[in-house]
């Protein structure tokens, strides 16, 4: 089915849903199953030049996080992932919400054998699985799973508006997409226990570049704008080795720093067999502008 989405996916110029087979999620039982020719209910796509541009577009929901949602981001992550004509991803919201978090409303009457059993948010955090580069455009709410799904993404830039917080605790619940574990690495133990355990202390966009969770705070109408230009450079290196440098990095969160250094000069090494390794570098040499191949 992946290949077959391809190519719409790749000529897809204007920000609006695009008729495809899809498949969608049962809210209640986590079930799969195939819709021929259904629309993008959540989700606008474009391309900018090598750049996806993917927009939750649930707004009467404050783009409120449902099963469905995630099928269809899942699906054009994957797609885009696949389609060697992008190199990296933009994800944003609305102006006014990036994600105000899970749907509650979807959510409030699952109990704990179906959440056990079918693996609850299980096939929401697929994100993480995506080998290129995804920059999060946050405007607004930027919420529980809002705030968790933008953690999830490679880099952050944020609305001067922006609001990130984790509400779950006000729901009698706790964050369960990285809530209690990435924001502690992006903000540190003190500012992530103040905000999971208040619910309601949260950071503004220029609080969360000084703890380090966001890298650029701009206008909130040049948010998109921007991350798609950094998205543009990024898509423009060597593909293989932006790869590389995700992959050394992320890295960084799952093992000690001992084998990270080994994991990360091996790769260096890797570089070298490459050659992208031999134009850049050639070209630095040469006083002319290197021309990457992904080779
Ligand atoms: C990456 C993977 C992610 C996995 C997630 C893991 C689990 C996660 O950790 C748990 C959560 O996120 S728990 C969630 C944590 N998040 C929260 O607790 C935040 C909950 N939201 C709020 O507190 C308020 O909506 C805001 C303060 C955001 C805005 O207030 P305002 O400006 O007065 O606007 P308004 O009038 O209130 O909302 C407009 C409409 O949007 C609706 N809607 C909004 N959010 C919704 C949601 N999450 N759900 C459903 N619907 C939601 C709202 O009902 C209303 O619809 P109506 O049909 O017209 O009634």
């Amino acid at each position: 089915m992946f290949s077959a989405l391809r190519q719409p996916l790749a000529r897809a110029s204007a920000a609006k849903p695009l008729a495809r087979a899809f498949s969608v999620y049962s809210p209640v039982k986590n079930a799969v199953a195939p819709v021929q020719n259904a629309k993008l209910e959540y989700l606008l796509t474009e391309t900018r030049g090598r750049v996806a541009l993917v927009t939750l577009h649930r707004p009467k929901a404050l783009n409120a996080l449902c099963n469905g949602l995630f099928v269809e981001l899942n699906q054009v992550l994957k797609e885009y992932d696949n389609n060697s004509e992008i190199g990296a991803i933009v994800l944003t919201g609305s102006e006014r919400a990036f994600a105000a978090g899970a749907d509650i409303k979807e959510m409030k009457d699952r109990n704990f054998i179906e959440n056990y059993t079918q693996d609850f948010l299980g096939h929401w955090v697929d994100i993480i699985k995506i080998r290129k580069p995804i920059i999060a455009a946050v405007n607004g709410f930027a919420l529980g799973g809002g705030c968790e799904l933008a953690m999830m993404c490679d880099i952050i830039y944020a609305g001067d508006k922006a609001v990130f917080g984790q509400p779950e605790i006000k729901l009698g619940t706790i964050p369960g997409a990285g809530g209690t574990q990435r924001l502690v690495k992006a903000v540190g133990k003190s500012k992530a226990m103040e905000m999971c355990l208040t619910g309601s202390v949260n950071l503004t966009a220029e609080e969360a570049e000084r703890a380090g969770l966001v890298s650029k705070v701009l206008p909130a109408d040049q948010v998109v704008d921007e991350a798609v230009k950094t998205a543009e450079k990024i898509a423009n290196l060597s593909q293989p080795i932006v790869q590389m440098c995700k992959d050394a990095i992320n890295q960084s969160f799952e093992i000690p720093l001992s084998a990270g250094l080994n994991f990360e000069r091996r790769l260096f090494h890797s570089t070298f067999a490459t050659h992208d390794q031999k134009e850049g570098m050639g070209a630095f040499a040469e006083k002319r502008k290197a021309k990457f191949t992904n080779n």
